[in-house]
């Protein structure tokens, strides 16, 4: 008989991890589709998909097929969808009036999900690259991203994508003072019910590359974003960011990039006490697509593990390009 530990051998934690239903049956954590916000990206044209080289499996849609998507989406029980539009270089300018166009790419993509499928969320991000010439999230004089002169214009987008239609929306711009004037410009023109998800901790992160490739951002973009997102060597910086984004009347706050910030999605959820999402991003989509590729990590155990890790970490959700397919596979009975 070996010596018996402190509590061994009446005490044998194995034993909840020996078959696969008790596995299940002790799980503290799980993820369904309730859990998931899907991120597709809206190009021009008819019965189009384009793909995304940067991120295998995850094509630019037309309208026509991004209402497809959308009723595939809402059948599996996915709450909502986030839409980023590729818009085309002409639209983009210094001004980037194409933000708040009524009939712009994303506006027009919402009226015809709405139309057509209406028991999904739609979520629209508010932020001026993908219609700036100079390819950042706000104005720019003199090579200085502009804060207060983008507040207004952010307020044009956000009222231009509520008249459309939009459920959420998801300040990404980073600018100080935008939920505030977005709950107020809400307020005001009777959208009361248009909740905020804001991307409160947003970094300014290596992890973007592949999204901007797919909102056509990349190429206008000169310099970085770090005079307005957030030093990733911080955190509790990230924690005020989120407090003040709530008392400006955000419902939702997101950390993002996801796995990389983990440790903000443990902290914002737990100190906050506010629904907190984790948005993970195109690189590290395409980290895990890369790896599989190349025959180095099991794709389909690793997707799961890194969605279920924001949910131990305590959030709410969690975007992910992988939503559809995951929600395919939470459906599958077990066998
Ligand atoms: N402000 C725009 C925006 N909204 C979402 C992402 C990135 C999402 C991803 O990488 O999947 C970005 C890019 C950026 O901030 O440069």
């Amino acid at each position: 008989m070996i010596t018996p530990a402190a509590h061994f051998p009446m005490s044998r934690p194995r034993r909840l991890r020996q078959t696969e239903w008790m596995r299940r049956l002790v799980s503290e954590n799980t993820l369904t589709a309730a859990d998931l916000i899907w991120p597709i990206f809206i190009c021009d044209g008819q019965d189009v998909e384009e793909p995304i080289e940067s991120m295998p499996g995850v094509s630019r849609m037309s309208i026509d097929r991004a209402v497809i998507a959308a009723n595939e989406a809402a059948n599996l029980e996915i709450p909502a969808i986030a839409l980023f539009p590729n818009t085309p270089d002409a639209l983009k300018t210094p001004d980037c009036a194409e933000a708040f166009n009524p009939d712009n790419l994303v506006n027009r993509a919402t009226r015809a999900i709405k139309q057509n499928v209406p028991d999904i969320g739609i979520m629209l991000d508010v932020a001026l690259d993908p219609y700036n010439s100079d390819g950042h999230d706000g104005l720019v004089r003199d090579g200085v991203v502009l804060n207060d002169e983008t507040l207004f214009v952010l307020e044009k987008q956000a009222l231009s994508h509520a008249e459309a239609g939009a459920d959420i929306l998801g300040p990404s711009d980073m600018m100080d003072g935008r939920v505030g004037m977005i709950r107020q410009a809400l307020e005001q023109h009777e959208y009361q019910n248009v909740a905020i998800m804001a991307y409160s901790a947003k970094y300014a992160s290596a992890f973007y590359g592949p999204f901007r490739d797919a909102v056509g951002a990349s190429g206008a973009l000169k310099g970085d974003k770090a005079t307005y997102q957030l030093n990733p060597a911080n955190s509790d910086e990230a924690l005020r960011m989120a407090m003040r984004d709530i008392a400006e009347g955000a419902d939702m706050v997101m950390v993002k990039p996801g796995m990389p910030y983990l440790d903000l999605c443990q902290r914002v959820a737990n100190e906050t006490g506010a629904p907190t999402y984790a948005y993970q991003v195109s690189g590290e989509y395409a980290m895990i697509e890369a790896a599989a590729q190349n025959g180095w990590i099991d794709r389909d155990k690793a997707i799961m593990e890194a969605l279920l890790a924001f949910k131990r970490a305590g959030c709410s959700g969690i975007l992910t390009y992988h939503a559809l397919e995951i929600a395919k596979k939470l459906a599958e009975p077990i066998l």
